[in-house]
């Protein structure tokens, strides 16, 4: 049994974390100071130490310190208030494992301390707080790694997802622009019995209404212009596995009714073939549309509607999920530093203030594209304020008339007024206003706007 020394002075997270970590079969000593700490180390080995930052007569690094001198093989995990956070990025230097973000769940402290039982001493510099957002990824996620968060609004997503996945539901995901929603369907995908099979993924936005019908059921060679070859649609590729819709409240009228009838007879027949193909496909789609007021208005089927929302999961904006936000910065720093082949260890104090007090209208999306744009202008360790893009800095209120891209009485405005600023260019528009393009379209069909 890996026997561990756990130096916290708060007695009542001492005693829970001690429990725990005896619950997984570890041997736990705990002690309350730096100085009871020194003693134990003075004649016993651990096989790591897990100790918080700030202790009450001294400091987590110097603890590190004595530690890497007498045994340098013995593994160091710090435990930090997010304000820490640079201070625990120093401790990386000096050759602590990894450092853990409080609050933090269970199944974050065994993933860091079964990695740094696992791999000795500290890992090479180069990724150090790999362990850290990616790994916060519970065992039900898929292995491209995603944050799955500790805040209210992140649990009940989670839990809606463990529940509705290994049914065959259909599901609707709501939420706002670049909030995670095909992210969230591929959780659900791999959460199933589906999961070894096929997960194809089609923007409805992106299809053409003309050719939506041989994009989805495929089409034989000669069927009409242009279909010089066999051509597979996505239902048939997904046959069973899931198909993901992003963007289905932008089906054409006769799309839908093409898409009702493939779902109600579970058959589909490609364009110009006799012959029915039988399908077993779950459908997940997603919109960041209102889709009741779309039925309303008579440009959605509500026969459609009704057979899409079996189960309908709501995906939070990030200002919700303010006890995730710093798990995703790590994260999308950690992808980042990959892309890019560099070495940001994290983010200053002041950085992590502005992350914090900004309303990431372009939620997750924004996040990640801000964070490594900075990672690539960053020389440093740290991602200073000097790198941020000019939006972030602002004050609130400034900046909210720059970018309250969220409040729909100013979204006709702001997307005028973007367009004209960068003549028209539809791409540069969208990353004005940190949309996608796809998005940007979507508004200027919905306000009517003549671009
Ligand atoms: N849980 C997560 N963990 C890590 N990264 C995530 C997570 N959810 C989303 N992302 C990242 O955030 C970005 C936006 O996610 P995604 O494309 O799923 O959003 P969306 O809501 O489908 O966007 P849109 O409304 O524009 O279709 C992507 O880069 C994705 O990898």
């Amino acid at each position: 049994m890996p026997k561990i020394l756990l130096i916290e002075d708060d007695v009542t997270f001492s005693a829970m974390l001690e429990r725990f970590l005896k619950k997984n079969d570890f041997t736990v000593e705990a002690v309350y100071s730096s100085e009871e700490a020194s003693k134990k180390l003075t004649n016993t080995e651990y096989d790591l130490v897990f100790t918080d930052l700030r202790l009450p007569d001294d400091d987590g690094i110097s603890i590190l310190t004595k530690v890497k001198e007498k045994y340098p093989e013995t593994p160091v995990i710090l435990m930090t208030g997010y304000a820490q956070v640079s201070t625990a990025v120093k401790a990386m230097k000096k050759g602590a494992f990894d450092y853990i973000s409080k609050p933090f769940n269970q199944d974050e402290v065994l993933i860091v301390i079964q990695n740094a039982l696992k791999n000795g001493t500290a890992p090479s510099m180069a990724v150090p707080t790999s362990t850290k957002a990616e790994n916060i990824a519970t065992a039900d996620d898929s292995p491209t790694k995603t944050v799955t968060g500790i805040s209210s609004a992140s649990s009940k997503l989670n839990e809606y997802i463990k529940l509705v996945a290994p049914t065959d539901m259909s599901v609707l995901i709501t939420g706002d622009s670049g909030t995670g929603k095909e992210v969230v369907a591929k959780r659900i995908h791999d959460n199933s019995n589906r999961k070894e099979l096929n997960f194809i993924a089609v923007d409805c936005g992106a299809i053409p209404k003309e050719i939506a019908a041989s994009e989805f059921f495929g089409h034989v060679k000669g069927s009409f212009t242009g279909a010089v070859n066999n051509k597979v649609g996505h239902f048939e590729a997904a046959n069973g596995g899931t198909i993901f819709l992003d963007e289905v409240g932008n089906l054409s009228y006769e799309n839908q009714i093409q898409l009702l009838r493939a779902l109600q007879e579970r058959k589909i027949k490609p364009i110009g073939s006799n012959h029915e193909i039988e399908v077993d496909i779950r459908l997940i789609t997603a919109t960041n549309e209102d889709l009741l007021k779309a039925v309303e208005k008579g440009q959605f089927r509500e026969d459609l509607y009704h057979r899409l929302n079996e189960f309908s999961i709501k995906v939070p904006s990030l200002h919700e999920r303010k006890e995730d936000l710093l798990l995703f910065a790590d994260h999308f720093l950690n992808m980042a530093n990959a892309q890019l082949n560099k070495n940001v260890l994290g983010f200053s104090d002041e950085v992590i203030g502005i992350f914090q007090q900004y309303k990431w209208p372009g939620n997750l999306r924004e996040m990640s594209n801000v964070i490594k744009r900075s990672a690539l202008l960053t020389q440093g360790d740290l991602i200073e304020k000097n790198v941020l893009p000019v939006e972030l800095t602002l004050p609130q209120n400034e900046n909210n008339k720059v970018k309250s891209f969220s409040r729909k009485e100013n979204e006709r405005d702001l997307i005028i007024n973007a367009l004209n600023e960068v003549g028209n260019n539809k791409s540069k528009a969208a990353k004005l206003l940190n949309i996608t393009r796809k998005t940007l379209y979507n508004k200027i069909k919905e306000y009517q706007i003549d671009a």
